[in-house]
């Protein structure tokens, strides 16, 4: 039976929860995501950072098989989508926009309903597995209201809940914290470290900057719906510094030597800045020294999350692709 016999694809030296190749979502005339290689390592917090409408919802929804790619490839733990979906998904938790609760059920019962509807769950096991994702996400005490009375914050924790109900390999949440009161945000926080520790592959959408720099291991940056950066967090932080910071008594002289060699140099508070992205930290130093410069301290400038995904999302090369897309259009295709 063709069942017996779940599409797998070969697995590579790293090991990924999730990849996507060349993957591209058309809707009308509207480009909403492009060329997309995605990888999401095993075992990482990987999130997803972009500016609204570029690209990430229907990225994550093309992973979970939610939405049909235009062109190109996602695989899910190891199974090519949407053929390997009756293997993958079980083992997927997910919140995504729009879960689908009832909204004249409690939350509760909403969480009982998803709980028998889960190929993986033992029907014994439901009652304390709902018990747990609701004490998890803090919704205990409201488990009794109906769904339609709650706020957007309290939908969002129900949504986390039922990504919660059994143990999975991989939790994607998309924009988690949306709605959530500073309480709610460090609980999902918390969540993630969770299923971090016990090993879980976590993808996270976020326009949270400092959100994904305290949560995460791995960073994708989406821009008009190219994938721009991707890579593991301190990594990226550390491409994206190209800052030198040179302490100094003789500051004027300094940055004149330095321009006299061509070098990009301005006077700051702390002394002189220096971009690396001429020149090398070597380079700087040897030029003051030769010049006769006291050089006291030289230090590399970590940029933020937040400078290199402003340097990112605003460099014009990386829109050069896209430049020909239209406004968004109702969609010509199903936007399922
Ligand atoms: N069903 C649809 N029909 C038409 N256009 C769509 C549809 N879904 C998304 N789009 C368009 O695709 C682009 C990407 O949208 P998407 O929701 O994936 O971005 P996003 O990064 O998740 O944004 P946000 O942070 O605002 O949720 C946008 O221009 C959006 O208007």
């Amino acid at each position: 039976m063709l069942d017996d016999f779940p599409p797998r694809t070969d697995t590579s030296a790293d090991p990924v929860a999730a990849r996507t190749r060349g993957l591209r979502k058309v809707y009308g005339k509207t480009v909403a995501v492009d060329h997309v290689d995605l990888d999401v390592p095993v075992g990482a917090v990987l999130g997803m950072l972009g500016p609204n409408g570029s690209g990430k919802t229907t990225t994550i929804r093309m992973l979970l098989g939610l939405v049909t790619p235009t062109a190109g490839s996602v695989e899910l733990l190891g199974h090519l989508m949407p053929g390997g979906a009756n293997w993958a998904l079980p083992e997927v938790g997910a919140l995504v926009e729009g879960p689908g609760f009832h909204p004249f059920l409690s939350g509760r019962e909403n969480l009982f309903r998803c709980a028998a509807a889960e190929p993986r769950m033992v029907t014994s096991d439901i009652p304390r597995a709902v018990n747990d994702a609701l004490e998890r996400v803090g919704l205990a005490s409201a488990a009794g209201r109906r769904y339609r009375g709650y706020s957007l914050g309290m939908k969002q924790r129900l949504g986390l809940a039922a990504a919660l109900l059994l143990p999975r390999r991989l939790v994607v949440l998309d924009e988690p914290t949306n709605g959530l009161d500073p309480a709610g945000t460090r609980e999902v926080r918390a969540v993630i470290a969770d299923l971090h520790a016990a090993g879980t592959t976590v993808l996270v959408s976020s326009h949270l900057l400092a959100e994904v720099e305290a949560t995460c291991t791995h960073v994708a940056v989406m821009h008009r719906g190219s994938l721009v950066a991707q890579g593991e967090l301190r990594e990226l932080l550390e491409a994206g510094n190209a800052g030198l910071l040179v302490s100094t008594p003789d500051v004027p002289v300094a940055v004149d030597a330095l321009r006299d060699n061509r070098m990009p140099a301005r006077a700051t508070p702390d002394g002189v800045h220096v971009d690396l992205t001429t020149t090398t930290a070597p380079e700087v130093v040897a030029t003051l020294v030769r010049s006769g410069v006291a050089v006291h301290e030289v230090r590399r400038q970590r940029t933020g999350l937040e400078d290199l995904f402003a340097r990112l999302t605003e460099a014009e090369n990386t829109t050069a692709r896209l430049s020909d897309v239209a406004e968004p259009q109702p969609s010509t295709e199903d936007p399922t």
